[in-house]
Order: C-alpha cells, then sequence, then structure tokens
C-alpha cells in the first residue's frame, strides 16, 4: 500500500450472473482511513459489490485492488491475508467457547499475524496478551470468561468485530453492523464502530440513514449495479440524482 493512494481502488467493475448483469462497471477509490458507506436500494447490488471485494465472488471483468495489489479473482483468505476483513454478523461465533478464546481462536488462525509462532510457550503468552488487549478495545474485558452464547446480541456483534479486526485488519467491510438492534443498541454500537475505524480504512453497507451519516465521512450511492453519486454525507443529501433515486422524503 502507497503512503498516499486508496487503500482500495475498484476500475470498471462488472459481475454477471448469467443473461443478469448485476455490477454494472463500477469504479471506485476508497481513501486510506476513511468511512466510507454503500447506500443504494434493494436489490441495487451492494451485497454482491461487497462478495466481489472479500473474494466470494469473481468479477465478470474489471479489476480491484487493495493498496497496489491487485486481489480481484483471489480467494477470500489470501485477501484476508492481504489484511481486508470482512464482518458475518454473528455467524463466525463459537458460542460454547469463551469471549477470551474466540478472540485467542481469531488470532491463530492460519494466515493471520500469531500462527507462525504460536506453537512456541512466548508466542502462546504473546497471543494470550494481545486477545486481552484486543478484548479491551472492543469493550468486553468485564466479559473475557463468559461464554459467547451467554452474550447480548449487540456484545455478541462487539465480539464478532473484534474476531474482524483479530491479526491487524487495515481494511475492514461491514455489511449491514446494526441489523436487528434496538434503538439503543444502535446508538451504542456506533460509538463503538466510530472507535474500532480510528486508523482503519472502513466500507460499510447500511440501510439505517442515521447510522450512515453520524459514522461515514464518505458515502457512495450504489442504483441497479452502478455508483450515482460519491461525496460527503453533505453532498449526497443534496444531490438531485440522489434525492430522486433513493433518498427521497428521507434526506
Ligand atoms: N448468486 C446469485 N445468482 C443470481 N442472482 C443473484 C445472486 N446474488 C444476487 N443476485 C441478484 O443480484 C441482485 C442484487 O442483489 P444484492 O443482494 O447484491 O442486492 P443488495 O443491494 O445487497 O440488496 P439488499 O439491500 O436487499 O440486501 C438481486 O436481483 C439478486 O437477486
Amino acid at each position: 500500500m502507497t503512503a498516499s493512494g486508496p487503500a482500495l481502488s475498484i476500475r470498471d467493475l462488472h459481475k454477471d450472473f448469467g443473461a443478469a448483469q448485476i455490477i454494472r462497471g463500477i469504479s471506485l477509490d476508497v481513501r486510506e482511513g476513511s468511512f466510507h458507506a454503500v447506500i443504494g436500494p434493494n436489490g441495487a447490488g451492494k451485497s454482491t459489490f461487497f462478495n466481489l471485494i472479500s473474494g466470494r465472488f469473481a468479477p465478470t471483468s474489471g479489476k480491484i485492488l487493495l493498496g497496489d495489489t491487485q486481489i480481484s479473482g483471489m480467494r477470500p483468505y489470501r485477501i484476508n491475508r492481504l489484511g481486508l476483513s470482512r464482518s458475518f454478523q454473528i455467524t463466525n461465533i463459537f458460542n460454547e467457547m469463551s469471549v477470551f478464546e474466540n478472540i485467542r481462536c481469531a488470532l491463530m488462525w492460519p494466515g493471520r499475524a500469531g500462527y507462525c509462532f504460536w506453537r512456541r510457550a512466548s508466542g502462546y503468552r504473546r497471543i494470550g496478551a494481545e486477545a486481552e488487549r484486543l478484548i479491551e478495545e472492543i469493550g468486553l474485558s468485564a466479559r473475557a470468561g463468559e461464554k459467547a452464547g451467554n452474550l447480548s446480541y449487540a456484545e455478541q456483534r462487539a465480539l464478532e468485530v473484534g474476531m474482524t479486526i483479530a491479526g491487524d485488519a487495515r481494511v475492514l467491510l461491514f455489511d449491514e453492523p446494526t441489523a436487528g438492534m434496538n434503538h439503543n443498541e444502535v446508538e451504542q454500537f456506533s460509538g463503538f464502530l466510530r472507535k474500532v475505524a480510528v486508523g482503519r480504512t472502513v466500507m460499510m453497507v447500511e440501510h439505517d440513514m442515521n447510522v450512515v451519516f453520524s459514522l461515514a465521512d464518505r458515502v457512495s450511492v450504489l442504483v441497479y449495479g452502478q455508483i450515482i453519486a460519491t461525496g460527503t454525507p453533505e453532498e449526497i443529501r443534496q444531490d438531485p440524482a440522489v434525492r430522486e433515486a433513493y433518498l427521497g422524503a428521507e434526506a
């Protein structure tokens, strides 16, 4: 990754499913250190776009670069190893294991930072210390010994984010991070995400416009497989094409 270049560059990205053109020529730079939201109506292609970036789908054509490295078409674990990590709601959590064990496990996944040295006792201690640091960062120190299955939904989401950032991921993808939360949880979790984003680059798909406009410093609007606008939250709010195509009365 270059010092001044974008964290992620997408160049003329296309994805077809059979005859259906779902992603129709997306080009986008995601600035290093930015919190970049992708919004758009249902079926616009947001999840497909994330699946292309994280490597779950191979593009039909076009390029995706993580820093200077072309990642399009790579397997997800290789992209993850290069520093891009995607949050998968709470499906990554092992309910029968404690918070500490879940985080330690994430740190020891093949290809993650700790894998090479964890077999040695000193390495194992280092993993333990790193797990404690991460648990503090996600605000779950008081719950470190608790089984993940006993945590509240919001705590489980925080744990899952902890597992996403384990191994020093520099670029994070969050897919509807506040889905399923009540009003108070959304507020609390937004504050948490704001802290986690410091020093990292975040891309987020989110339907809740309050969350988008309070967290994001850049917003792209995806409509029918194409980005119709990218800008600051204020620019997006004012954009006539965006208001017509998507935000409507919400803006
Ligand atoms: N594997 C697939 N095979 C065929 N069509 C697909 C596949 N995945 C997604 N699609 C289609 O692509 C279109 C975009 O879907 P996608 O889930 O990316 O939209 P989205 O913007 O994330 O929608 P939502 O906001 O409702 O989650 C939809 O019409 C969907 O049916």
